[in-house]
């Protein structure tokens, strides 16, 4: 049996990996090397079978010992190791959730359902380095899968709704404090039916904008608000995250940027306060007129996650939402209309959970590929 080292299983990202390889006896068909940047000579968790240690993860004689190894680990942590690793002889396949690495020519972007031909090329060519995307490009490629695999797409822009788990742990956290603070802050007003809106009102703002108020982790208030600026600045008016959407996604397909075929995606990434699961609107221009009962039909078919919603009311309201969608490994995607631009100019909407299709599920995929 081959050895997988797992580095970052206790994590935000670790911790959805390892339920899911649970959930998919993931672990009968390998031997997990447990890994701990801060407690190396521990106990290993006991859901898997294993030498029931933590190894260093940041030995890399110990790290040498793998055949395949599994990161969930973070940005900086990749940066530390991998060259090391490499440099001293490693041949192994890295699998890996940050971005470090995502753009290196000797890298492949992982969400098979999309690109299992790009991923059997690479491993046919001897690629050693497999990254998982950034969680809103994953999630779009989900959704409009159909639409990739038939060629449909000339351009398109998400303007997009994210979830505070895209900024960690520490996020989520802080979200829901706020939340608590607001309500605190109006209980008994609220609890009074004949109390003033408007005084609720301007007590939550007041609070808001207190100089104490707990923002540590977003910077600025997030519950009862929004910040639409995510990731770093790239100096010419675009967020990284922003940027992701045209070079990951092109990556993803296997088009190179300026070469024939690759499509711009263009948009604005905002960070709202649902808790993991990340929405995108989508404006879609079409290479032709394709009648939506088509389109209908190429989106429903394209893989085994993504589910169309009628573009209704009732069913939108239900089922596209990040209350819906959280904790699941469905993709719905809906409000699908001709725009008034034309027949060409298809909107839609789309949830996913940014923790599961968006981080960890193509990272086991692409392990189970490997291993067979
Ligand atoms: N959050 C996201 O939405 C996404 C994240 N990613 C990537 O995954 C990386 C990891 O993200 P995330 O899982 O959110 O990071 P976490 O902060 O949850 O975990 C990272 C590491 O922190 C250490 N750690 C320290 N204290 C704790 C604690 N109390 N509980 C759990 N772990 C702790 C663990 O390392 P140790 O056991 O060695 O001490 C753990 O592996 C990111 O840096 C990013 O590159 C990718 C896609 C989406
Ligand atoms: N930037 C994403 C989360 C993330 O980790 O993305 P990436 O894997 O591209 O760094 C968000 O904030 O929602």
């Amino acid at each position: 049996m081959q050895r997988v080292g797992l580095v970052g299983w206790r994590g935000m990202v670790g911790s959805v990996l390892m339920d899911r390889m649970l959930q998919e006896n993931d672990f009968e068909h390998f031997e997990p090397v447990f890994f701990s940047t801060s407690n190396a000579g521990g106990a290993a968790p006991t859901f898997a079978k294993s030498d029931g240690v933590l190894h260093d993860g940041n030995s890399i004689d110990a790290l040498k010992t793998c055949d395949i190894i599994v990161s969930c680990q973070g940005g900086d942590y990749t940066t530390q190791v991998f060259e090391s690793l490499r440099a001293a002889g490693w041949a192994g396949y890295w699998i890996d959730a940050a971005s470090t690495l995502r753009m290196a020519d000797d890298a492949i972007i992982v969400l098979d359902p999309v690109n299992r031909n790009v991923i059997q090329d690479g491993l046919q060519r001897g690629v050693k380095n497999y990254i998982g995307g950034n969680c809103t490009v994953s999630l779009m490629m989900m959704a409009l899968d159909g639409l990739f695999k038939a060629d449909a797409i000339e351009w398109m822009t998400s303007m997009t709704y994210q979830a505070a788990s895209g900024g960690g742990a520490a996020n989520m956290r802080e979200l829901i404090s706020q939340m608590g603070i607001l309500n605190a802050e109006v209980a008994d007003l609220l609890a009074d039916p004949r109390s003033s809106i408007l005084e609720i009102d301007r007590k939550i703002a007041a609070k808001m904008r207190e100089p104490d108020y707990p923002a540590e982790h977003f910077g600025v208030p997030l519950a009862g608000g929004l910040i639409p600026w995510i990731d770093k600045d790239l100096g010419n008016g675009q967020t990284k995250e922003e940027w992701k959407g045209a070079a990951e996604t092109n990556k993803i397909l296997g088009k190179t940027a300026g070469a024939a075929g690759f499509i711009n995606v263009e948009g604005l990434c905002v960070r709202i306060g649902a808790m993991r699961c990340h929405s995108q609107a989508l404006t879609i221009k079409l290479k032709k007129d394709i009648p939506l009962d088509e389109i209908h039909d190429m989106l429903a078919q394209a893989n085994d996650w993504v589910k169309v919603v009628p573009n209704n009311k009732e069913a939108s309201v239900r089922d596209l939402t990040p209350t819906a969608v959280t904790g699941t490994m469905t993709v719905p995607v809906g409000r699908l209309r001709k725009m008034a631009m034309g027949g060409e100019y298809l909107s839609a909407f789309t949830v996913g959970d940014q923790l599961l299709w968006g981080a960890a599920e193509p990272l086991r995929r692409m392990l189970r590929i490997i291993i067979g």
